[in-house]
């Protein structure tokens, strides 16, 4: 279970998260949404404890500032919006960096044993990539890449998989198959994915648990069936977003089979 409680995370002298609270059960997903620039991100940060803040976040009861960061890399992972690729790294090299923080040897250079390779071999093939393993990961499109960084966080296997905005650069196909699989991960493994999104219905095809965010806070939690109005939603999005999707449903009507 994660529960946030009075987390605020303020930059020089900017506001950014304002009283945040928020309990998640384990094998629970949410999915955060809001404007650009509505603390969405920074909300993801907080809970993988890359920033400092005020509050208490803690992971089944413990507090998460009190946990050393190998510790906490074996209970969550975190998926960043823009990935970095500095490092000429292979594809195989990229995810095996993801088991890392699981790697029971306490030397400076653990080995990795042949269940860490069934493993990594497995995040390959699930994520379409088994093909393009010894290929250089700046060698590969921004989808490609976004493939491998989701296979290194599932190479970690954690408790608590954040992902900010994974479906960037995805093909359809492959937005869809991430949803159905991490959908199916979080159920079977009792896991929990927290991801930031900004298209509605695909955050929505993870699960119907949703938080709306406005300028650091939270707006509304909870089941979209029982949350959402039509004025909810204009004031998150700020735009008529009923009559967008009434309109992109309409075309759809006209599909043949
Ligand atoms: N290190 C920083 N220094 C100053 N301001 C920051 C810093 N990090 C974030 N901010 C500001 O905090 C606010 C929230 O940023 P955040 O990245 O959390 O938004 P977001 O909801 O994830 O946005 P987007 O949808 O564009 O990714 C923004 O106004 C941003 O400019």
């Amino acid at each position: 279970m994660i529960k946030i409680e009075n987390l605020s995370v303020r930059v020089q002298d900017k506001q950014i998260l304002k009283n945040i609270n928020l309990t998640i059960a384990d094998g629970e997903n949410i999915c955060i949404l809001g404007q650009n620039g509505c603390g969405k991100t920074t909300l993801l940060k907080a809970i993988a404890g890359l920033i400092t803040y005020e509050g208490k976040i803690s992971i089944d009861n413990v507090d998460i500032q009190t946990l050393k960061r190998k510790d906490l890399a074996k209970k969550l992972s975190m998926m960043s919006q823009f990935t970095n690729v500095a490092f000429d790294y292979s594809v195989y090299e990229t995810v095996m960096m993801g088991r890392y923080s699981q790697l029971k040897s306490k030397s400076l250079f653990p080995t990795v044993n042949s269940e860490d390779r069934k493993i990594v071999e497995d995040a390959l093939k699930l994520s379409d990539l088994y093909e393009l393993s010894n290929r250089s990961i700046n060698s590969l499109s921004g989808g490609q890449q976004q493939r491998v960084f989701l296979a290194k966080n599932l190479a970690q296997n954690p408790d608590i998989l954040l992902l900010d905005e994974p479906n960037n650069h995805l093909d359809l196909k492959n937005q869809i198959e991430l949803i159905n699989y991490l959908r199916e991960w979080s159920k079977s493994k009792n896991k929990n994915v927290i991801g930031v999104f900004h298209d509605l219905p695909l955050a929505l095809s993870l699960t119907d648990q949703v938080i709306f965010m406005k300028e650091g806070q939270i707006v509304k939690q909870g089941l979209f069936t029982d949350i959402a109005t039509k004025s909810l939603l204009e004031e998150v999005f700020e735009v008529q977003l009923l009559d967008f999707y009434q309109k992109q449903s309409d075309y759809f009507k006209h599909i043949r089979d």
